[in-house]
């Protein structure tokens, strides 16, 4: 394995396995830090935690074993994937962890670039723009979990850690890679260990990509991963897909916009069930009954908890944030596990929470990364009869679900 990747969550983890995989590199996502080696064929290692919201500490710790295990394998170089909206509160989880794997591989230049040009996502004068929004007047500001407040990476990355946060302004960034280096130099020089990078072009991820080359850690989001398998010797290449016919499902808990515009398209012509947190939580509506009414559903059935802020403030404001995040994680872990059961070979999930739930509860030590749905989204196998496509909560197209069940099928 000649690069090691941890991702703090599951969509973000095959987000980044996606571009390493278009990039050429074979590349496999582990649910977690594998037990045993590596297979010998892998040259990029995604470890995907489910780290982004739990308390700093634990997210450090599985991060550091994560490295430990990617470090066993041969890896030469680390990236750490975070969100390309940065999500993180102030305490963390982004700075603590970028501390720890910088503390522990003695690097002292820390690339910081969530940039996702194609998503949307851009960094400019040290702000993080989310189409031609600042951050903070997204729809971010409204997360369940790490709600976005401050466009500002230099403050928000400062609050979370140790180190002083520098910053490598747009006009260096166009100059090309080697202006990158030197500047990253010159920030090492004043004392920043942690460095945001201004990106709004694949074209500067490219250039990063190429600056970082002899870095031992690099963080961001996938865009900035573009540049990298060109420094492994690696060109472009379509992943290989097997189709998958047989049952398709889709489960969504992400309450994130592009997600709900999705959830309403995809009820127009398939059939839906809504998921109340309400009763949930208090036992009206279990996985038993959501499953069984989506095996016995036409089409591609979708079962949703996402819901509008109002409706999820409330919901927290009456029973906490953490027991209902929870309680709706562990019903879609629970349905997930009973589908799989129950026939269905085509799984899609909306959400990163969500995600990480689903694959966790499925106990799926690893995925095999395949074509693109979406930009960040890939076709993802699991085994012989069990495909997946896990969405990001703001990716995708409206017809994302529909699209989704037709890659796996091998029909687009
Ligand atoms: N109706 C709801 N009420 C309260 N919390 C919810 C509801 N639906 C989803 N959630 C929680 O909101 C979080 C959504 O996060 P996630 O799955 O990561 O989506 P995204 O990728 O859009 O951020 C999860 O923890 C989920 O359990
Ligand atoms: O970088 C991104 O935006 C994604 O790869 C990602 O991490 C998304 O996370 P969720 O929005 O929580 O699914």
């Amino acid at each position: 394995m000649k690069l090691g990747c941890i991702g703090d969550d599951f969509t973000g983890s095959s987000d980044l396995a996606n571009t390493l995989a278009k990039g050429g590199m074979r590349v496999t996502q582990y649910t977690g830090v594998p037990s045993g080696p590596a297979s010998v064929d892998v040259e990029a290692g995604v470890v995907a935690l489910k780290s982004r919201s739990v308390p700093v500490a634990q997210a450090v710790e599985q991060s550091l074993v994560a490295l430990d295990w990617l470090l066993a394998q041969g890896c030469t170089q680390i990236f750490f994937k975070y969100c390309s909206t940065f999500d993180s509160t102030p305490e963390g989880n982004i700075g603590p962890v970028m501390d720890a794997l910088a503390a522990r591989l003695n690097a002292t230049r820390v690339i910081a670039c969530p940039a996702f040009p194609t998503t949307g996502r851009s960094v400019y004068q040290g702000h993080l723009f989310v189409q031609d929004q600042l951050l903070s007047d997204s729809g971010m500001r409204h997360h369940p979990l790490t709600p976005m407040t401050d466009p500002d990476l230099r403050r928000w990355l400062g609050l979370q850690t140790q180190h002083a946060v520098g910053h490598v302004t747009a006009p260096t960034v166009f100059a090309g890679a080697d202006a990158i280096s030197a500047e990253l130099d010159a920030q090492h020089a004043l004392g920043n260990t942690h460095i945001i990078v201004d990106a709004i072009r694949n074209e500067d991820l490219i250039a990063i990509g190429k600056a970082a080359a002899d870095l031992p850690l690099i963080t961001g989001g996938s865009g900035v991963a573009l540049g990298l398998p060109a420094n492994f010797d690696c060109s472009p290449s379509r992943p290989d897909w097997t189709s998958q016919d047989g049952k398709c499902v889709a489960l969504s808990g992400s309450c994130s916009v592009a997600t709900r515009e999705q959830v309403t398209r995809h009820k127009e012509k398939h059939p839906s069930l809504e998921i109340i947190a309400a009763n949930v939580i208090e036992g009206r509506q279990t996985a038993q009954d959501i499953a069984s009414w989506a095996l016995q559903a036409d089409g591609i059935p979708l079962a949703y908890s996402s819901a509008d802020p109002e409706v999820i403030k409330s919901v927290q404001n009456e029973y906490g944030l953490e027991q209902s995040s929870q309680a709706i994680e562990t019903l879609f872990s629970d349905v997930a596990a009973l589908l799989v059961a129950g026939g269905v070979t085509r799984l899609l999930t909306a959400g990163g929470e969500t995600s990480g739930a689903v694959v966790e509860g499925l106990k799926l030590a690893q995925l095999e990364i395949g074509p693109e749905i979406d930009p960040g989204v890939p076709a993802l196998r699991a085994s012989k009869d069990l495909t997946l496509a896990l969405k990001s909560g703001n990716f995708g197209a409206l017809d994302f679900f529909e699209k989704a069940a037709g890659v796996l099928g091998g029909s687009v």
